[in-house]
C-alpha cells in the first residue's frame, strides 16, 4: 500500500509518516524543501526519538519524497496512491490543491484506478480536509468532480501530537513528546474502508477536534504569546513562571466552560483533560520555541480559531473571557519580524489602531465587549 504524504516536516515525519509506516504503508512524502527530498530519496529512512527519558528511538523504513513543486509528478503520485494525507500548514492546502486535482483528473479518467480513496489533511483547523475538499474541487470540470463524489473522500481529522522545530546534525531525525492522538471522522470514509493501526475513528469529529483545538492550541497560544511578553524564548521556560501558568490555565477554564456547556463533557474528567495538557506543555525533554508556537498570529486571531471562536462561544454564553482577551492582546506584541503573519500584524496595528487592527482580522466590531477586553489588556502589557 502506497501513502502519499504532503509536508515532511515536523508532524509529517514525527507523526504521520511514523504513523503510516507502522500500519504497513510505503510512505512517498511531497515536499517544497529540496534538501528534505534529496536527504529522504537518498536514505529511504528516518529515525524519531521519544521526548522521555530513555529516549526511545524508531527507524521509520521504505520512505521515499518527491519535489513538491513538480506538479506532474505530484499529480502521477496522487493517481497512484492509496492514500494521501496532508500536513503543510492549513494555508498551504490552497497550493497542494493543484497538483491533486490533476492526479484526480488522471485517476479518475482512465478509469483504471476508481477505487476510492481518501485524502487526509492532518492540519489544526476545524474541518481542514473538507477546506482542501473544497480548494480541489474548485479545480475539477463538472465530470470529474461527479466521480470524484463516488470515489473520493476527505474526512476531517483532528491530530494532536507536539512536535518542536528540529535542530539535529540529522536533518531527518525528529524528537516527538510520547503522546499522540490521530482521530478521522468515520461518517466521511468509504464504506469498504481498511482503518490504519493507530488512528481513532469517531462518528462525530466536532467534540474531538473542538476538544483538541480549544484546550491544546489555545492554551499553546496562550503560553506562547503572554510568554512571549514576558521575555520567555520556550513554553517551557514560560509556564515554569507561576504568574504566565496561571493565565494559561485561566484561558483553559474560559475555554473549559464553554466545551463542557456545549459538548456535554463530564467537568471533572475536563479538567483531567486540562491538567494532562498542562503536563505536556512542561515536558523536561521537549525545547519548544515560542516562536513556532505563536507562528502565524493572523491565522491564530482568525474567526473560527483558538482565541476568537471560543471567547464569543463564552460571550454568548455569559461566561467569562478575559483570560482569552488577553491572550487575544498578547498575540498582537508578537513582534516576531521573521513571521511574515506577525510582521503585517505589527504594521497593521502601526497604521491603522489596535482596536482597528484587531476587528480586521478578529472580525469582530470595534465595539464587541471581547474586543475592547483585548484592547484594554493591550494598552496594559
Ligand atoms: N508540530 C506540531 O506540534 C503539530 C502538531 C499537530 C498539528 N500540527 C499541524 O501540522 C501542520 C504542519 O506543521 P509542522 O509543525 O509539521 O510544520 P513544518 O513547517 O515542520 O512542516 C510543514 C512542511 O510542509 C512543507 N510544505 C510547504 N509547502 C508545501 C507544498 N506546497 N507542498 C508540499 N510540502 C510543502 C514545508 O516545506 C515543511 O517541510 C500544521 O497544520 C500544524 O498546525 C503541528
Ligand atoms: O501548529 P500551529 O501553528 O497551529 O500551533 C502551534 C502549536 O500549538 C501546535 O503545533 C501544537 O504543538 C500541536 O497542535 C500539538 O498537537
Amino acid at each position: 500500500m502506497k501513502a502519499l504524504h504532503f509536508g515532511a516536516g515536523n508532524i509529517g515525519r514525527g507523526f504521520i509518516g511514523l504513523i503510516l509506516s507502522r500500519a504497513g504503508y510505503n510512505v512517498m512524502f511531497s515536499d517544497v524543501n529540496q534538501e528534505l527530498v534529496k536527504a529522504l530519496q537518498q536514505r529511504g529512512q528516518y529515525t524519531v526519538e521519544l521526548a522521555n527519558e530513555s529516549k526511545d528511538t524508531e527507524t521509520v523504513t521504505g520512505v521515499s519524497a518527491i519535489d513538491g513543486t513538480q506538479l506532474e509528478t505530484v499529480a502521477q503520485n496522487v493517481a497512484e496512491a492509496d492514500l494521501v494525507t496532508t500536513a503543510v500548514g492549513v494555508g498551504i492546502l490552497k497550493h497542494i490543491a493543484p497538483g491533486i486535482a490533476k492526479g484526480l483528473e488522471a485517476r479518475l479518467n482512465t478509469g483504471l484506478v476508481q477505487k476510492p480513496l481518501h485524502i487526509i489533511a492532518c492540519e489544526n483547523a476545524i474541518g481542514a480536509s473538507t477546506q482542501l475538499k473544497e480548494h480541489v474541487y474548485a479545480l475539477l470540470e463538472e465530470p470529474v468532480r461527479a466521480l470524484a463524489d463516488q470515489y473520493v473522500y476527505f474526512p476531517d481529522s483532528a491530530v494532536d501530537r507536539i512536535v518542536p522545530i528540529q535542530h539535529h546534525e540529522d536533518s531527518l531525525h525528529v524528537q516527538v513528546e510520547p503522546f499522540y492522538e490521530w482521530v478521522v471522522d468515520r461518517s466521511q470514509l468509504a464504506p469498504a474502508f481498511l482503518p490504519i493501526e493507530g488512528v481513532l475513528y469517531v462518528d462525530d469529529l466536532e467534540p474531538y477536534i473542538e476538544r483538541k483545538l480549544f484546550t491544546v492550541n489555545t492554551g499553546h497560544c496562550c503560553a506562547a504569546y503572554i510568554g512571549y511578553v514576558n521575555g520567555y524564548d520556550t513554553i517551557q521556560k514560560a509556564i515554569a513562571d507561576e504568574k504566565v501558568k496561571s493565565l494559561v490555565y485561566g484561558a483553559l477554564q474560559e475555554t473549559g466552560e464553554v466545551l463542557v456547556k456545549r459538548f456535554g463533557f463530564n467537568p471533572e474528567d475536563h479538567q483531567q483533560y486540562i491538567s494532562k495538557i498542562l503536563g505536556r506543555f512542561v515536558n523536561p525533554h521537549l525545547t519548544d520555541e515560542v516562536t513556532r508556537v505563536g507562528r502565524s498570529p493572523l491565522r491564530k486571531l482568525s474567526p473560527n480559531d483558538r482565541l476568537v471562536r471560543p471567547a464569543l462561544q463564552a460571550y454568548e454564553y455569559g461566561m467569562e473571557t478575559t483570560n482569552l482577551a488577553r491572550g487575544m492582546a498578547a498575540a498582537c506584541k508578537f513582534d516576531v519580524s521573521d513571521d511574515p503573519e506577525a510582521a503585517e500584524l505589527q504594521d497593521l496595528i502601526k497604521q491603522k489602531g489596535i482596536a482597528a487592527a484587531l476587528s480586521h482580522y478578529t472580525s469582530m466590531d470595534e465595539q464587541h465587549p471581547v474586543l475592547k477586553q483585548a484592547v484594554e489588556h493591550y494598552h496594559q502589557m
